[in-house]
């Protein structure tokens, strides 16, 4: 791939009416009134005397924007001395049942910041339904198809549901249910999770490392603000919410061989600022409101299927195609650029796997998984067992270079492996011999149809 390819796959995302839609109307959606958990918990005065009394503050609009919380607070305290006023003879009286008035406050919302520290928000776990009802958001991508088609193996199809904001291709919209999301929308996420008793919620949405930094006004929007309205609807639902971070959320000042989960994290990438700040919020609202959050740092993913979505790991899934085609392949990174890089099968079995451990197991709440380590030059060479003829030239896309070099070279993965037990399945040898099964297969089937 040249620079000038890398030009072409940016205008194609940054191109989209819908995307720059996004960035130009973005109105930051009001922070979720958050409920106080599925399970009641026993009245405590201040209560309210009716619904209708507060409705406002779950049915502010969108002109509360970022100043939302600032405003609701304000807005409450009078409400809710008030109302204590009011409340306290009702409480007092044995003519209203408390019962009546637990039901009420269930549908009452607090901002994240109204909630004390000790709340808690349990996710609705497999115990209390047959299954979860998945959501996947940004679905359409590299990863989202492939984990929809193991999730509904394991859950039945109707339980996972795909969204995206593009127009899904015929094999994924009747291989189960498809919805259009736009994770900017922030109410109209929380309608989805509404209407269709979402309770877990897998986070795919973003802009990745090199389209985003063709487009930083439209990666902040999706990975920041996008992770925003995220992290809200799950809190205020009681939602297990999955975000994958990245190699990408490592800068050049972190040890990079290997790099361990913990370490000094400055990222110079707008893709790699986002990552760690979905990091860090995640795990803050873990910490303060209870939000089931868990997260994976994923490799460079290689799949045959699906195509990636502008990263700086893609040479590595490019050169199985064009070997294929065309038996040449330009790469965009020097020969000796190491990074982690992992097999999409072992991806989407380590976020299955971390899915379901159970919370006791995990002693964090973020984890490297790893796999493999290799550079174009010893990529090249494995492909090159399979198909000697394989000419590979090498010319430089300097964006993409400057992000590969500050990236992590080997990952540490050894917490996952000891809290929760991971382990991957594919190493270089096995990758390259599945990826050129598969899409040898494909372009057989190609021909004879
Ligand atoms: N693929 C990898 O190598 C890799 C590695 C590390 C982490 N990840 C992470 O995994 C996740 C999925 O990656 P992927 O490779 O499938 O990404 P991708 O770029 O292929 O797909 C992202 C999807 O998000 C959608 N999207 C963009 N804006 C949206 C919006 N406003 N609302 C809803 N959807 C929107 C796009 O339409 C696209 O289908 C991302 O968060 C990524 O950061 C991926
Ligand atoms: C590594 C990962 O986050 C993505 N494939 C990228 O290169 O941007």
């Amino acid at each position: 791939m040249t620079a000038g390819s890398t030009v072409s796959v940016v205008s194609n995302i940054s191109g989209s009416a819908a995307c720059r839609g996004n960035v130009l109307c973005v109105r930051p959606s009001p922070p979720s009134s958050m409920t106080c958990g599925t399970t009641p918990t026993p009245l405590k005065a201040p209560d309210w005397q009716s619904l209708e009394d507060v409705s406002y503050i779950n049915h502010a609009d969108a002109s509360f924007g970022q100043d939302y919380m600032r405003t609701s607070e304000a807005l409450m305290m009078p409400v809710l001395r008030t109302l204590t006023r009011t409340a306290k003879p009702i409480l007092q009286s044995s003519v209203c049942g408390c019962q009546a008035l637990v039901t009420q406050t269930r549908f009452i919302g607090f901002s994240p910041r109204q909630v004390p520290s000790d709340a808690s928000f349990h996710s609705v776990s497999f115990s209390e339904t047959d299954h979860p009802r998945v959501l996947i958001t940004g679905g359409l991508g590299q990863l989202g198809v492939g984990l929809a088609k193991l999730l509904r193996k394991q859950y039945g199809k109707n339980n996972v549901i795909l969204s995206d904001i593009r127009k899904p291709p015929d094999t994924v919209f009747y291989s189960g249910p498809f919805i259009y999301s736009d994770i900017l929308d922030y109410k109209n996420l929380r309608e989805i999770v509404v209407n269709n008793r979402i309770s877990w919620l897998i986070h795919y949405s973003a802009l990745l490392s090199a389209v985003g930094e063709a487009n930083v006004p439209l990666a902040r929007a999706v990975n920041i603000t996008g992770l925003h309205n995220i992290l809200d609807i799950a809190a205020e639902h009681g939602l297990r919410l999955f975000v994958p971070s990245t190699i990408g959320a490592f800068g050049p000042s972190s040890p990079r061989n290997p790099t361990p989960d913990l370490c000094i994290q400055r990222p110079r990438t707008i893709y790699g600022v986002s990552k760690v700040h979905a990091e860090l919020m995640g795990e803050y609202y873990h910490y303060r409101y209870g939000l089931d959050f868990r997260c994976l740092r994923y490799p460079g993913i290689i799949s045959a299927d699906s195509q990636p979505g502008g990263g700086t790991t893609d040479y590595a899934v490019q050169i199985f195609h064009d070997a294929i085609k065309t038996g040449r392949f330009e790469c965009n990174l020097k020969p000796d650029t190491r990074l982690p890089m992992m097999y999409i099968e072992d991806c989407l079995r380590a976020t299955v796997e971390v899915l379901e451990a159970p919370a006791e197991l995990l002693s964090m709440r973020t984890y490297n998984i790893n796999a493999m380590s290799f550079t174009p030059e010893e990529l090249t060479q494995e492909v090159q067992k399979h198909m000697p003829e394989l000419e590979v030239v090498y010319k430089t896309d300097p964006v993409r270079q400057a992000i590969a070099d500050s990236w992590p070279m080997n990952f540490d993965d050894s917490n996952a492996s000891k809290d929760w037990g991971w382990k991957h399945e594919y190493d270089l040898p096995e990758l390259v011999t599945t990826m050129l099964n598969h899409l040898n297969a494909e372009a057989v089937a190609v021909q004879a149809s």
